[in-house]
């Protein structure tokens, strides 16, 4: 595999939002500052409302049934190989032309110590659905559990973006931000000078997830507001969102990560009770969610660059599809230019799959990226080999 001249990968990422597996067959060449990715193939497959509610009823809450995360840690093993081989045989591509499985798992709890708060804790996250499963059940190598050694190496697990991001996306000449909105609004920022000891990637926020979150708790049947159709049809409560600004985590300092273990409905409940804004309509507390997620973002950035510099942001992730959300991006920072990955040639929506295929090439065949010595930046290469046999 090290002497190929090209490796096929399959990254996998099933993020926050719950809603199914992302699948991207990539081509890459190289490896370090010379990787060159193709995606050859992607899909989502979604998963059942069964599945969506087995996991939801161990996802981010520290009252999970034990027994339960044991089973799901094998189950989502298993559903995860044959979703791989599902799509391998709707692209008509066999298993035998894959050389490796890049595998995120499934994130059921994130704890950095800033959110756990004890002292006597590291930093510390889960993602389950063992690599093992997948390795036997598809034949194929698999990577997985890439987030430990970013821990034992002195990160909270999270964002890795930045490993793929500086690799793919840097260019000479240009402020870059890689601007991802999953549950979860995280970015990575690329300076015009391309010196990785100054590259970082942080969480920044609520991208999707209280949406989401509130959508499922008030609307039977509906997963998330699609196009922002019931926001649109709120106006923004100004109380409400000073009261949603008030975490600690949104006013620390670069690299940060969060997760629905902090930004979830008793976060909503609480900011309301606060605000007095208890009896607000479903729509206005939706438009407020909706700009509470802009509103962070647009800070974060801002805090990168300063007002009035102007960089060149690249979304991906399901909530740049939300228009209500791009315009007030827009709105709230006039002097950058907008674009998706999709004009850097890889799709939006796979991009988070194509990172984790980068970071398991990186594992097989690079060298660790120099990024300096600095806190949650640890210059390593991550994930744990899982042999078919
Ligand atoms: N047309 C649309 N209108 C509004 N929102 C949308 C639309 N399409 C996708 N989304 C939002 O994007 C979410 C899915 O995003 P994505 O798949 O990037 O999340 P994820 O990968 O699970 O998250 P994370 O990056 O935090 O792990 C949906 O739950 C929804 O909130
Ligand atoms: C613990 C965890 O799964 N975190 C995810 C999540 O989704 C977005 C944000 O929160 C980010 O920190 C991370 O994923 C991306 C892929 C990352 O590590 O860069």
């Amino acid at each position: 595999m090290l002497e190929k001249q090209e490796r096929l990968i399959i990254g996998l990422m099933s993020g926050t939002s719950l809603d199914g597996l992302d699948i991207a067959l990539c081509a890459i060449q190289g490896s370090g500052a010379e990787t060159k990715v193709r995606v050859l193939e992607f899909s989502t497959i979604p998963y059942e409302n069964a599945l969506k509610a087995e996991v939801k009823s161990i996802f981010s809450r520290r009252d999970a049934d034990l027994q339960m995360v044991c089973l799901m840690n094998e189950k989502i093993g298993l559903l995860h190989a044959g979703m791989i081989l599902e799509a391998l045989s709707s692209w008509g591509r066999k298993p035998e032309e894959v050389d490796v499985i890049a595998s995120h798992g499934q994130t059921i709890f994130h704890a950095p110590a800033s959110l756990h708060g004890l002292t006597d804790y590291p930093n510390a996250t889960l993602q389950i659905g063992d690599g093992d499963h997948i390795a036997v059940k598809t034949g194929i190598i698999t990577i997985s559990d890439f987030r430990q050694k970013h821990i034992a190496a002195g990160g909270e697990g999270a964002p890795l973006a930045v490993y793929g991001d500086y690799l793919l996306f840097s260019k000479k000449g240009e402020d870059r931000i890689m601007l991802n909105i999953g549950g979860i609004a995280n970015f990575t920022y690329l300076p015009a000078d391309n010196d990785a000891s100054k590259v970082f990637s942080t969480d920044v926020g609520p991208g999707n997830t209280l949406m989401d979150q509130f959508i499922q708790k008030h609307y039977e049947g509906l997963y998330f507001d699609e196009n922002a159709a019931i926001a649109s049809a709120g106006e923004v409560n100004k109380d409400l969102l000073a009261a949603l600004m008030q975490a600690e985590f949104l006013n620390a300092d670069f690299p940060k990560t969060t997760g629905p273990e902090l930004f979830n409905l008793p976060y909503l409940e609480q900011a309301q009770e606060r605000s007095g804004t208890k009896g607000l309509r479903n729509e206005a507390i939706l438009a407020t969610l909706c700009r509470f997620s802009a509103t962070v973002i647009v800070a974060a950035v801002e805090k990168c660059f300063g007002k009035a510099e102007t960089p060149s942001i690249f979304m991906s992730g399901g909530g740049m599809h939300n228009p209500l959300l791009v315009a007030a991006l827009k709105n709230g920072l006039p002097n950058a230019a907008f674009y998706t990955t999709d004009d850097l040639d890889i799709n939006p929506d796979a991009k988070e799959a194509v990172l984790f295929a980068v970071l398991a090439n990186e594992t097989l065949v690079g060298e660790k990226t120099n990024f300096g010595n600095r806190e949650g930046v640890p210059s390593i290469t991550m994930g744990k080999i899982c042999l078919p046999e």
